[in-house]
């Protein structure tokens, strides 16, 4: 059994859909088919998903709701339309919305949750129902009746332990399954949403449920390429790659393939492939747990924004017990993640995704290191970039940080820090946003151009 996840690009449209189902068609095996709302129809539209939030946040500030709810309703017509639906399915997309707005919920998050699923579960019974309307033996299963059980923080719930045994009954189900991504619920009955992008996440939990011999992953791209291509021109398409290269790369900004979605498929050794819903024929790139040596050390190169840096300096720090985790804890107590700790013997640096910071909260973290610390220096510098390079060859290969350092010397930009991750597969790079297209150029001229 195969489990195979459509991702926005991959639905659309009619025209998508229909790719879709041939796609399905094309092989009996796919018998799980979780689905995202439609995405983009050309670069500069729309995503469903963009189009709920614009309306759950007219609903929240007591503005008029017309023209939002009108955009997200077109979307769904003009797709029932074009695949010649019965009208039933947008009676009910449309009545289904209507009762989403109307719910009371405590906390905003909350209700965009509900808002924002709505775009996968909605598009899930059109697609089923499209499915059905052209003779396979399709039906639409909700994630609350599965029991795809997560936890309960709005917008980046974590699927629980529990929820692996009661999804594993969907492969009971005869024909197909189409499933919604992105969502679940929590053990007090509350939809809970994944971070952005996570119907990736819904597609590995059902293949580790199911243990499915393969996770097919449909997108827009023929493969996982070296570099992203909206940086890089035509960059080198990676056939097999492991589970931590993919890991790394796309925490590090391969918006391909969700970061989260590759700890169930590889606690469970499910094969991964990303593919093509416009060209399925193409091979695609598989994600497995090893694979054959390559002759160059670097699999890929990631790039990713909007990182600061909260960097302290204090004489004798190395001889202070305790110092990085009273650090840590004050960032802690502030619901701060961290990134990085690159640190020297007086100084260390913490870098966090800068989206976690406001005025208010940078100068009560900064008063809290002088106070309770008692630092020389203690400030926050924001707009850095993270640039990584990855790849399994790299730490039994001698002179990659060499290589890579004098690149980017040679195209003067300013390394700010440098960090060999103890993962062994990868190293990143700190530097200012404004270099970042630059860095992954030269990076990517110096491990994958000609002379390779
Ligand atoms: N290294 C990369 N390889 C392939 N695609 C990449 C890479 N980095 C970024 N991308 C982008 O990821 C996009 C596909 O992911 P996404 O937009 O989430 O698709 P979907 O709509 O299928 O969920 C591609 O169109 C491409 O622009
Ligand atoms: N629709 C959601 C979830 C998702 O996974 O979408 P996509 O498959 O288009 O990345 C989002 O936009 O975040």
């Amino acid at each position: 059994m195969k489990v195979a996840k459509f991702g926005g690009s991959s639905v659309a449209n009619a025209e998508q859909i229909k790719k879709v189902a041939a796609i399905i068609k094309a092989d009996n095996k796919r018998k799980i088919v979780v689905v995202s709302a439609p995405g983009k129809r050309y670069a500069d539209d729309a995503k469903m998903t963009d189009l709920l939030i614009a309306l759950a946040e007219a609903k929240v500030a007591d503005q008029p709701v017309e023209a939002a709810f009108n955009a997200v309703m077109n979307r769904y017509e003009s797709i029932a339309n074009d695949l010649e639906l019965n009208r039933d399915v947008i009676a009910e997309i449309e009545a289904d919305l209507k009762n989403r707005l109307e719910q009371t919920v405590t906390g905003k998050g909350r209700f965009l949750d509900i808002m924002k699923a709505s775009g996968e579960d909605n598009n899930a019974k059109l697609i089923a129902a499209y499915l059905s309307k052209i003779g396979l033996k399709a039906t639409y299963i909700n994630p609350k009746d599965a029991g795809l059980l997560v936890s309960d923080e709005p917008g980046n719930a974590q699927v629980l332990p529990e929820a692996y045994e009661a999804l594993a009954k969907l492969a009971e189900i005869d024909g197909i399954v189409v499933f919604p991504g992105f969502f679940g619920f929590s053990k007090l009955g509350n939809l809970v949403t994944f971070p952005r992008g996570g119907s990736d996440i819904t597609g590995a939990i059902l293949a580790a449920a199911v243990q499915a011999e393969l996770y097919e992953n449909f997108t827009d791209v023929d493969s996982v390429y070296a570099a992203n291509p909206f940086i890089v021109e035509d960059p080198v398409e990676i056939k097999r790659m492991t589970y931590r290269e993919m890991r790394e790369l796309s925490y590090a900004g391969f918006s391909v393939f969700h970061d989260e979605a590759l700890i169930p498929a590889f606690r469970n050794d499910i094969p991964v492939c990303v593919k093509n819903t416009n060209n399925p024929k193409c091979s695609g790139t598989l994600i497995l747990a090893e694979r054959e040596r390559s002759l160059n050390p670097i699999i890929g190169i990631a790039s990713d924004e909007g990182f600061a840096t909260i960097y302290v300096r204090k004489y004798l720090m190395n001889r202070e017990v305790g110092f990085g985790r009273h650090l840590l804890q004050i960032l802690e107590d502030a619901g701060i993640s961290y990134e990085h700790i690159p640190s020297g013997i007086d100084d260390t640096s913490v870098i966090i995704r800068q989206t976690q910071l406001s005025d208010q909260l940078e100068n009560a973290i900064i008063e809290r290191i002088k106070e309770e610390l008692n630092v020389d220096d203690v400030h926050i510098e924001h707009d850095f970039a993270m640039v990584m390079l990855v790849g399994e060859g790299m730490h039994n290969t001698v002179g990659v940080t060499a290589r890579a350092s004098s690149a980017l010397a040679k195209a003067g930009v300013n390394i700010e820090m440098i960090n060999q991750g103890s993962s062994e597969v990868s190293l990143v790079f700190g530097i200012h946003s404004k270099d970042t297209k630059q860095a992954v150029r030269v990076l990517y001229e110096e491990f994958f151009g000609q002379k390779q």
